[in-house]
């Protein structure tokens, strides 16, 4: 399968960057440096050419260097159907920012998040293991709208519908009826919500076992499984609705539909949460990344680049040293970033970037 890959990169006033015009390598692009040096914020620039988002959840405020008004980052990216050059302009002060798709306005945004959707790793993503489930349920809800614009739709129907059920629930003087005539919508987005969840974890299950296991060298009990906190379908749904409509008011919340549904990670058949080691926690949440690349993937026929954010500290060297032999076997661009280069076990197609207060320099 071919991949997508960003050929040029070029950032101005982004962050600490110094003004940045670099071509990254075809395959692994090792990016190392000392604590607080940029790394991040050049993985930060990839991530946001591809998903319109900072997955530190920064605001434009912040992504603009400290001395400047605005920020630019832009990229060509080469891969099928055809190359494309993506530039977004950032401001601070709350002005909105200019995207360029080929130089042109692009259509809508969903347009945008067609061309290079990226696959990130970054150690908040440790939550999806030691977290409760709402992490988990948000990446189930991330990689489906990241497939399918429609699928964001729904759950913005479903979040609008639920959000104005509780409110009424929560009214000193509860209208009955009121909240009711929310259900079917909540019903019937929910039970779209829920079957494609489903579907999803099907997918996604195997191969996370599978690459969790080679990273931990051997067969470990571990389950991962989708658990519908209604079964999802509308019918279903609306009954779950009807029969709580007492303990709703009560609580002053809705407690039945796919909000309550969990993304079972297991270890020995106990949640990864209380009963892995922190190793196997993160041995989870990168198989769990590379089962959404390859899902990905096969859905879009692309192999999106993968970002690695500090990925050799969260492994000992062993199992550090299996994750790459797995990567080294995958196709795509991967763009990772390390204190420790050394740590790194890629022979081949590896181009090293060393970054210093700021500045990116090819490392030979
Ligand atoms: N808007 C900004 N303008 C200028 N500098 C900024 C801005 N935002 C963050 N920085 C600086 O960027 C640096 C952090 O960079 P980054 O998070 O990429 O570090 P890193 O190399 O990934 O480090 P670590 O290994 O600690 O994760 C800090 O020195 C911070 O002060």
């Amino acid at each position: 399968m071919e991949a997508l890959r960003f050929e040029q990169l070029f950032a101005r006033q982004w962050r600490n960057l110094a003004p940045l015009d670099l071509a990254p390598g075809a395959r692994f692009n090792v990016i190392s440096g000392d604590n607080g040096q940029g790394k991040s914020n050049l993985l930060e620039a990839l991530c946001y050419l591809g998903s319109l988002q900072s997955f530190r959840g920064a605001p434009a405020e912040e992504l603009v260097s400290r001395d400047a008004d605005s920020a630019v980052i832009a990229a060509k990216v080469s891969g099928p159907p055809a190359p494309h050059t993506l530039k977004v302009r950032v401001h601070r002060g709350g002005k909105a920012r200019e995207l360029a798709l080929d130089d042109k306005r692009p259509r809508s945004v969903a347009t945008w998040l067609g061309v290079c959707p990226v696959v990130l790793f970054h150690p908040g993503d440790l939550e999806l293991a030691q977290g409760g489930p709402d992490a988990r349920r948000a990446l189930l809800d991330a990689i489906l709208s990241e497939m399918d614009p429609s699928y964001a739709a729904t759950l913005a129907t479903y979040g609008k519908a639920l959000r104005s059920r509780n409110r009424l629930l929560r009214e000193e003087m509860p209208d009955r009826r009121a909240i009711t005539s929310f259900d079917p919508i909540v019903a019937s987005a929910g039970a779209v919500l829920g079957r494609a969840r489903e579907e999803l974890v099907r997918e996604i299950a195997p191969v996370t076992v599978r690459v969790a296991g080679e990273i931990l060298g051997g067969e470990i009990p571990l389950e991962v499984r989708y658990v519908p906190r209604v079964p999802p379908s509308e019918e279903a749904i609306l009954e779950a609705l009807v029969r709580s409509l007492d303990k709703d008011l009560a609580r002053g919340f809705t407690a039945e539909g796919p909000h309550a549904d969990e993304l079972a990670l297991e270890v020995h058949a106990r949640g990864a949460k209380h009963h892995a080691s922190q190793g196997q926690q993160r041995t989870l949440v990168l198989a769990l990344k590379v089962a959404e690349l390859e899902v990905l993937a096969k859905r879009i026929g692309r192999v999106p680049p993968l970002l690695l954010d500090d990925v050799s500290s969260e492994l000992d060297r062993t199992r550090n040293e299996r994750f790459f032999a797995l990567l080294a076997e995958m196709g795509g661009q991967v763009f990772l970033t390390t204190t420790h280069p050394e740590l790194i076990r890629l022979a081949e197609g590896r181009v090293d970037w060393h970054v210093e207060a700021g500045r990116v320099t090819r490392a030979v």
